[in-house]
Formats: C-alpha cells, structure tokens, sequence
C-alpha cells in the first residue's frame, strides 16, 4: 500500500546529476547535486565515458577533492563481456552501476555478472558500491523484469537499485511503471537496505506524483541539460530549478498540499 501522505521522502531526496565530461562538474554541483554521476548519454542509458575522458575526470579530482558520492555508468553487462578490456576504475567513485539489457534468456548472466564485478574491483585493488539497474521497459530492454533485478541485487548485497528507462526517446520512467509498482519495488527494497534511485527522462513536472512515494535518489540527465536534450550541455540553472522543485516539493507535500 502506498502512504496516503504525499511526503517525498521525509530524510530528503538526493539529487543524482549525470555529466559526461570534466566541464560538466561545476554547474552541477553549482546547481545543487548531491550524488555526480558520469555517463556518456550519446552512448546508450548507461553508455561508459571512454577512457580519456574517465583519466580527465581522475585529474580533475586530484586538484579539486569532492565531498559527495561520485557514480559511473559502465554501460550494459554485456557489452563488457564482450569488451576484452577490464576497465581500471579510479579510487574516487563510490557507486557503479551496470545495465543488464539483454540478459533475458541467457544462461549464465548472473554468474557473469559477479564474476564481472569482482575483476573489476581486482584490476583496480578498490571495493565499490554496487547499484543494480532495473530497466522500467525492461521488455523492450530485452532485460530480466526489475523483480527479478531486484532480488539479483539483494542476493548479490548490491547498495542500492537504480530505476531507469532503456529508451530515451520521449516515454518516461512513469510511462511505463506505475507508482503502485514503483512502490512495492521501494518498500521491498527498503525491507533490505537497499536505496532506491529512480530516473527516467523525469522532468520538475514529475515530482508530484512521485511525491506520494519514497524514493532515496531522484536521477537526471535530460532535465539538468539546455533545452532538456540530454546530449546538449549541463547548465547550472537547471540543475538549481529542478533541485528548488525538489525542495518546494517536499515542503508542499509534507503541509498536505499538492504543486498545481
Ligand atoms: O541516472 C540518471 C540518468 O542519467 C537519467 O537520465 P535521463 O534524465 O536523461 O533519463
């Protein structure tokens, strides 16, 4: 059962913001972000930023330490299978995050995937954080449904499970999961410690619907960027008015009131 009151998250939702470059970090964390997250939109929903761009980013961080959680998109579980490569992942991430489209029907994807994570956390001798990505059209996606990402991400002690959408053409995370699913999702996710972030071309106009559930993390690329084109530019002034709606929001709901 969802809450009757419309409280987005008494301990305050955290704003994830995702960059894809180096040039992209300060009007992020100008505009408000709590968690900055890296990821290359040109690239798929989860699309890796290539390696120069993660040494930049590496660079940056020696010279200008960062007080809150950095995350890392590291593309879909099998494009790393298929990548000899294993990426060298700098000390300065918190959380990383793998998308598991394609993984409906395959036999072995979960023993990959561990197998994966581990020789990650190997090659670059650090422990991460590990979010599981549940694909809100996980049918198109090809992917396992987010119940079952959800109990992998339990079974496997992930920190926490992101909620996104594969497609970023138009449809939204709630276009495709209602807030009864997001919620049970939520609440089964909390049952074991688990965060919850969800994201999904999610725009300030969303934030009342979602007020009446309890996410942890709220997860944007699209809504930070210039026009709302998620391969256009991170602009300070929109991180900061999606982060005000985000405020004003909880301060609505939690007066009973809803945001016209
Ligand atoms: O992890 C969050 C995503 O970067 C959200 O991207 P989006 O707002 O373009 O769907």
């Amino acid at each position: 059962m969802r809450p009757e009151s419309s409280v987005l998250n008494p301990q305050r939702v955290q704003l994830l913001v995702s960059a894809m470059h180096r040039d992209e970090i300060a009007p992020a964390l100008a505009g408000g972000c709590d968690i900055l997250d890296f990821k290359d939109p040109t690239q798929g929903a989860l699309g890796m930023i290539d390696a120069e761009t993660l040494y930049s980013i590496s660079d940056y961080f020696q010279t200008h330490p960062i007080d809150i959680p950095v995350s890392l998109a590291l593309g879909e579980l099998t494009d790393r299978l298929a990548d000899s490569k294993t990426p060298l992942i700098p000390s300065a991430i918190t959380y990383l995050k793998m998308g598991l489209a394609n993984t409906q029907g395959m036999d072995h994807w979960y023993s990959d995937w561990q197998d994966l994570k581990k020789r990650i956390e190997a090659t670059g001798q650090t422990t991460f954080q590990w979010i599981a990505v549940a694909y809100a059209d996980w049918e198109q996606a090809n992917s396992i449904s987010p119940q079952d990402v959800l109990a992998a991400a339990i079974e496997s002690e992930c920190a926490g499970l992101l909620i996104d959408t594969y497609l970023k053409q138009g449809q939204t995370l709630l276009d495709h999961l209602s807030l009864d699913e997001l919620n049970t999702l939520i609440e089964q996710a909390h049952a074991h410690q688990l965060k919850i972030a969800l994201a999904g071309s999610l725009r300030q106009k969303d934030l009342a619907a979602l007020s009446s559930i309890s996410p942890d993390i709220i997860g944007i690329r699209s809504a930070a960027c210039r026009g709302s084109l998620r391969t256009d530019s991170v602009q300070e002034q929109a991180v900061r008015a999606f982060r005000q709606q985000l405020e004003r929001q909880t301060v609505l709901s939690e007066s009973g009131r809803h945001i016209g």
